[in-house]
């Protein structure tokens, strides 16, 4: 089917989550006759970019990604006008970690150098600005200003549509098997091109947390979203959205789970990460039910790294992929479909990609290198 659609398209993407559609959507702006073909029928909730929320912000502790982002909020306000839609809320977001640790301070230090809007809160303020939370002992808080929440299925709805006002052509219910790229099967399908990826594939249990009082959290009371950063009591970043898609409910998630094949997903029933949340949430939030209320599944595609793949395939130089994306991709949409149409129209990406390329995987990969 593949070689039929070469001879009918210019370009054919496979995958059809928020990276895939924003690279499909750029591609059909450059009046290239685009495909996008995706396995399961839109929209589905069994891949990385589903549900109602995700967090955006430019608070980074490397300046490449805060420094993409700035001209990826342009990009999300211009899709936003162009569809006449609201993708993008602002809340703010408030960063908390121990200020003797490795990631507060350099968070802190790429918004300063970056000279975006921050506020730090002393721990005797604190509660004024922040109620309802309790500052762990030798943490410092800061917020991001400009941080917010997208509307993640908001999202792919309007960039699908807009990719096919441009012509362009969605094929769902149609599995790639032969070449691959995109999201958690990404491994499977690239091993057909002889490259293996050094990629891991994490369930994570998304729980909402039922407030004790309505309206503590709430996003109209101008609660922010926040991270809780690494710590000795939680090895990976807490983060959390206010309470917005479900009344009452606020979102509070662990940055990893448990690994998955992804066509097994509810078959990995592993809780580790929702104990670790309850006691997160018992000492911190105060104002919230430590038990969740609701608890949905999506799935991180893991770097070694954390950092994303953009490149090339290494031996096929018309494939382009972009893939593990460590469960921080959402924000980067827009950016991330302007730099693989980039590359597979062999121009020169805007942005230096040498943090994306495999080649940094040369020790871990097993092949094609
Ligand atoms: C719980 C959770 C919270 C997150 N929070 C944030 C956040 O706050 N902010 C943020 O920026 N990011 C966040 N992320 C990360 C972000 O959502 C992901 O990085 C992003 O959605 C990855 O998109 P993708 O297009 O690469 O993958 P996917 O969404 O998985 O899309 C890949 C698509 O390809 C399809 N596909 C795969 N193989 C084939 C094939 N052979 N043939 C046809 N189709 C195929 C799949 O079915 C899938 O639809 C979060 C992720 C999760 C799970
Ligand atoms: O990308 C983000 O902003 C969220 C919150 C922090 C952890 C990763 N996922």
């Amino acid at each position: 089917i593949l070689q039929a659609m070469s001879q009918d398209y210019d370009c054919i993407v496979i995958g059809a989550g928020v990276h895939g559609s924003f690279t499909a959507y750029n591609l059909a702006k450059k009046n290239k006759k685009t495909i996008l073909l995706e396995q399961f029928v839109l929209p589905h909730s069994r891949g990385s970019s589903h549900g109602q929320t995700r967090v955006i912000r430019k608070a980074y502790d490397r300046d490449y990604y805060t420094q993409m982002m700035e001209e990826c909020y342009q990009l999300w306000s211009q899709l936003e006008k162009e569809a006449n839609v609201k993708l993008y809320r602002r809340t703010g977001l408030l960063v908390m970690g121990p200020e003797r640790g490795l990631a507060y301070p350099a968070i802190k230090s790429t918004l300063e150098r970056n000279k975006l809007p921050i506020v730090t809160l002393q721990r005797e303020e604190f509660s004024q600005h922040i109620p309802n939370v309790n500052l762990s002992q030798g943490h410092g808080a800061l917020v991001d200003m400009t941080a917010g929440v997208l509307y993640a299925d908001r999202t792919l709805r309007t960039v699908q549509v807009r990719f096919q006002k441009l012509g362009g052509v969605i094929q769902d219910g149609l599995k790639v098997i032969d070449i691959t790229l995109t999201g958690p099967w990404a491994n499977t399908l690239l091993s057909h091109t002889g490259l293996q990826l050094p990629l891991q594939v994490l369930k994570i249990n998304v729980c909402y947390w039922k407030e004790k009082v309505p309206g503590f959290y709430n996003v109209q009371n101008r609660f922010p979203c926040f991270i809780q950063l690494e710590s000795e009591e939680a090895k990976h970043d807490i983060y959390g959205l206010p309470s917005n898609e479900y009344p009452g409910l606020m979102k509070i998630c662990y940055h990893s789970g448990p690994e998955t094949d992804p066509d097994e997903r509810d078959r990995q029933t592993d809780r580790g990460d929702i104990d670790i949340l309850q006691r997160y949430i018992t000492s911190c939030f105060p104002g919230l039910v430590p038990i969740p209320a609701i608890v949905e599944s999506c799935m991180y595609t893991v770097t070694p790294d954390s950092h994303f793949v953009l490149d090339h395939h290494p031996t096929h130089p018309n494939i382009v992929i972009g893939a593990g994306f460590s469960g921080h991709g959402f924000k980067f949409g827009p950016i991330v479909g302007k730099l693989l149409c980039e590359l597979s129209q062999g121009e020169v990406p805007s942005y230096d990609l040498s943090p994306f390329r495999i080649r940094r995987f040369q020790a871990l990969s097993k092949s094609a290198l």
